[in-house]
């Protein structure tokens, strides 16, 4: 199968390279990317006044499955990834049962493999049962293919344990993926301490609940080692600490998810559980900060948490509703709107932080970039059209979103995994 992708405006953040070419894909991978290719191919897509990306990869996303598939599951997961323009998804361990060991994670990589259009890496817990008792199967699940461990939906509050599997998935050669929450700090807080959580009669979570969890774990890292990427950073002193750990060659990165780069705790006008997210919407200063720290390249990750759940479980007050929005279809249409289009990033930044940057710290030397050679994962990605996201459209089982009716430019024409057109518009 030979796919000649012409005309696309090719956006490679591996070699910083961007301009007018032809693509030509031949089986899994990308054979040639030139001026003007003229071979004959099974099928031709003209990308004309399109960008061509390397697919994202998503460090972040909650698939539910197994056990918990009235959210989501490995198949409608992976058709609103590749709708999104994602080609990989790293999914979180808080599925039931929780994944904490080598078997359990062989298994969901098996089923991927038949059920999923995207790539599915299945991150492990750090803890058996996520219970932060005693420590999960970590060589086991990093021997089944898991890049990384991870705790999350809660932070690990047993430092001593923690460190010790910082010190195993040194040792594997893994990366510890950080949820940053002082769990004795929540109170019973659903949104951002300020005066909209007085305003709403709402329990407010204080920006230290993340940081002083943040800190620790940086700390942490620098005594193992282990390359740190801190999950959905949502304060402004979460990208100073980074900034402070990255001037000292530390190996940590820093990840934020569109929700928290775009909206402030404000845009709560009333009390709807579908502003409901851990960590929540923050103020504006955070906001600022987040920005600058993605323009500045002390954020290197744009994920987007995809955290779905059915309507009755978020269709009701902050103060009862499920914590958590999804993502995959929206981000790289609000990416490209809120920074893009504003001149904060520019296309080939977007590519670094949804493709290639994750690729690096998953460790995928062949993805990531548009390149002779590498996997023939991409996105063509149609800069112009506007219009109101509609989450009636969605493909995912979970329609919990804040962005419901808002306005974005940009959407994904194509979707290639392992050279096959896995979605089009
Ligand atoms: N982000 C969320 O609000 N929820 C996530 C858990 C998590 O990412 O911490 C979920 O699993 O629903
Ligand atoms: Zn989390
Ligand atoms: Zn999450």
């Amino acid at each position: 199968m030979r796919i000649l992708i012409r005309n696309g405006q090719v956006v490679d953040p591996s070699s910083k390279m961007e301009g007018r070419f032809d693509v030509l894909v031949e089986e899994d991978r990308i054979v040639r990317v030139a001026e003007q290719i003229d071979e004959t191919a099974d099928r031709v897509l003209d990308a004309e006044g399109c960008y061509v990306m390397p697919g994202f990869i998503d460090l972040h996303v909650h698939l539910r499955d197994p056990g918990l598939e009235y959210k989501e599951t490995l198949q409608t997961g992976g058709m609103a990834a590749v709708k999104g323009g994602v080609t990989t998804v790293c999914a979180m361990p808080n599925t039931k049962p929780v994944m904490d060991d080598g078997q359990k994670v062989a298994e969901v990589h098996k089923r991927a493999e038949e059920e999923s259009p995207a790539h599915v890496i299945q991150i492990g817990a750090v803890t058996k049962d996520q219970a932060g008792q005693e420590l999960a199967d970590i060589a086991g699940m990093a021997e089944a293919g898991c890049h990384a461990i991870s705790e999350d939906g809660k932070s690990v509050m047993n430092a001593s344990l923690y460190r010790k599997a910082m010190k195993i998935a040194k040792e594997k050669g893994i990366s510890v993926f950080a949820h940053c929450e002082d769990i004795t700090m929540v109170e019973g807080g659903v949104m951002n301490a300020d005066e909209n959580a007085v305003r709403l009669g709402l329990k407010g979570i204080t920006n230290s609940v993340e940081d002083v969890i943040v800190a620790r774990d940086i700390l942490l890292a620098k005594e193992t080692g282990v390359r740190l990427h801190l999950c959905h950073c949502s304060t402004a002193d979460s990208v100073e600490m980074i900034r402070l750990a990255k001037e000292e060659g530390l190996p940590v990165t820093g990840e934020v998810c569109p929700h928290h780069f775009i909206l402030t705790a404000d845009d709560i006008l009333e009390d709807d559980g579908n502003y409901k997210m851990n960590p929540p919407l923050r103020g504006k200063k955070d906001v600022e900060v987040l920005r600058r720290g993605l323009a500045d390249g002390t954020m290197d990750v744009i994920s987007t948490d995809h955290a779905p759940h059915s309507e009755e479980e978020k269709n009701r007050s902050m103060a009862k509703a499920a914590f958590g929005i999804v993502g995959l279809e929206t981000s790289a249409a609000l990416t490209y709107t809120e920074l893009v289009k504003t001149g904060i990033l520019s296309v080939m930044q977007m590519a670094e932080k949804m493709s290639y940057n994750p690729a690096q710290i998953l460790g995928l030397s062949d993805k990531g970039a548009v390149a002779e050679g590498k996997k023939a994962d991409l996105v063509i990605f149609d800069p112009n059209p506007t219009y109101a996201i509609d989450k009636n459209t969605f493909v995912s089982k979970g329609k919990n979103t804040p962005f419901h009716g808002r306005t974005v430019t940009g959407e994904v024409r194509f979707t290639l995994v392992d050279g096959k057109v896995v979605y089009e518009k």
